[in-house]
């Protein structure tokens, strides 16, 4: 088989890898200072003079990285023990297996995009792991909860759209119920224009109502497997016995309004019996701004269960339910947080992938997941998902993303070109989105 192509990199100026690492990283690390700071009398309260000094030596590791990062410095190995130190040392070597002798160490403007990005945001966990007592605190937390908190109205006319359709779902015939799984499809895909890694964590939140954007976005979705995702969903329902168990898992991506739209696509899937459980995934450690941790999955529950809003809250109770019945199953694993493109998974993280084959369906959601599955390379736009996959497809599996790198895939002859002349930031914009699916139809 022909190699791969390239890896998106920074080394490319002008592309948007290069200006993510040029402008973006360095502003999420003086965002992530600034939070620092304005925590420093809370870090006091709690902690005394130590909680000031832990302040000050975060804040110090943090100015270190980001000169690292603007002077191109080499990357160097992690050196805080944990779990997934080791494999991340292992992968600096591979990387710097891939260069030429000409091309010196692994760095930030050299290196392949996905495996710098990923580094960054390791490494910003290392700074504050290093600094006890505050060695727990999450810099993102506060803005991933203002996005929840400005998404308001929003979830709101969600909450209140689930509770109507749970309600009567049981009179619904088949092409209703479609239809409804559809339009929840949609808001998911929708809800990833939230994230905050892209506006270098500033707010991006959803004020308007989604679902009566719907057809209107309609248009913008330039790859559309939802038919797929009904028909195998819909076989599974049928064929299903007593008692057996049919499982979707989504890998989770934004916290605050994302996480909503997902929670929401949760509930329908059990509520409309086509699916029996849930599995989420999501990230062990703070990462790209918005990625949904276990906190963050509670945190949401937690709000919405006392706010004073009759189908808010009841969302918020039924899914607390879910999780303790053991009919949602939440899952994180340090792969997800590693920069391995996902086609290494069976090899380094063989226990994850067994997890994953046993899925009817695996929704990823977002474009980080995007890049991992298609090895953030510079495809062709027609080469099909399939190939892009090198080889990753433990079940079934659709990509729910839209579009906020300079890689796409699966396109019909022209269309890349075609919206290249029409929109030339098409690519990065978040405006377009895809449900990409593989598997057996
Ligand atoms: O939350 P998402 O949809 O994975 O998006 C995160 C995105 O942020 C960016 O890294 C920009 O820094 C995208 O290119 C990246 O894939
Ligand atoms: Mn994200």
């Amino acid at each position: 088989m022909a190699e791969p192509p390239p890896f998106l990199s920074a080394k490319d100026v002008g592309s948007f890898a290069y200006l993510t690492i040029k402008d973006r990283t360095p502003q999420i690390l003086t965002r992530a200072i600034d939070t620092l700071h304005r925590h420093k009398s809370e870090f006091f309260e709690k902690h005394g003079e130590e909680g000031v000094e832990a302040e000050k030596k975060a804040i110090s590791l943090l100015s270190k990285l980001r000169n690292e990062l603007q002077t191109d410095k080499p990357i160097v190995p992690l050196v805080e023990d944990c779990a997934d130190t080791d494999l991340w040392n292992q992968h600096l070597e591979y990387q710097r297996g891939l260069l030429n002798e000409s091309d010196g160490q692994p760095s930030w403007f050299r290196s392949p995009w996905l495996f710098v990005e990923c580094y960054m945001y390791r490494r910003l966990h290392e700074a504050i792991i290093q600094s006890p007592p505050i060695n727990g605190f999450d810099v993102f937390k506060e803005s991933k909860d203002q996005n929840f908190f400005e998404s308001q109205e929003s979830v709101m006319a969600l909450c209140t759209h689930l509770q109507e359709l749970i309600r009567t779902i049981e009179d619904l015939d088949e092409n209703q119920l479609k239809n409804e799984f559809f339009k929840l499809l949609q808001i998911s895909l929708w809800g990833n224009k939230c994230d905050l890694s892209l506006s270098g964590g500033g707010s991006s939140s959803q004020k308007t109502n989604i679902m009566n954007s719907l057809e209107d976005l309609k248009q913008f979705i330039l790859v559309n497997d939802m038919e797929h995702l009904w028909s195998l969903l819909s076989k599974c329902k049928k064929a299903r016995e007593n008692m057996s168990v049919d499982r979707v898992y989504i890998v989770l991506d934004n916290s605050g309004f994302e996480l909503v739209t997902d929670l929401v696509l949760a509930d329908f899937l059990l509520s409309s019996k086509l699916a029996t459980e849930i599995h989420f995934h999501g990230k062990m450690i703070p990462w790209f701004v918005s990625d949904t941790t276990i906190h963050d999955l509670n945190w949401v529950i937690k709000q919405m269960k006392f706010c004073n809003h009759k189908w808010m809250s009841k969302c918020g109770a039924n899914w607390e339910n879910y999780i303790k019945v053991g009919r949602w199953v939440y899952h994180d694993h340090i792969f997800w947080t590693l920069p391995h493109e996902y086609s290494a998974m069976p090899l380094v993280a063989p226990d994850l992938y067994a997890e994953l084959q046993k899925a009817c369906l695996i929704l990823f959601k977002g474009d980080l997941n995007y890049r991992k599955l298609t090895g953030d390379r510079k495809w062709d736009f027609t080469v099909p998902f399939h190939q892009a996959l090198c080889g990753f497809h433990p079940a079934p599996l659709c990509s729910i993303r839209t579009l906020k790198a300079e890689i796409q895939v699966g396109l019909q002859p022209g269309q890349g070109e075609q919206l290249t002349a029409l929109d030339p930031h098409w690519l990065t914009s978040g405006k377009y989105g895809v449900f990409q699916f593989d598997g057996p139809l």
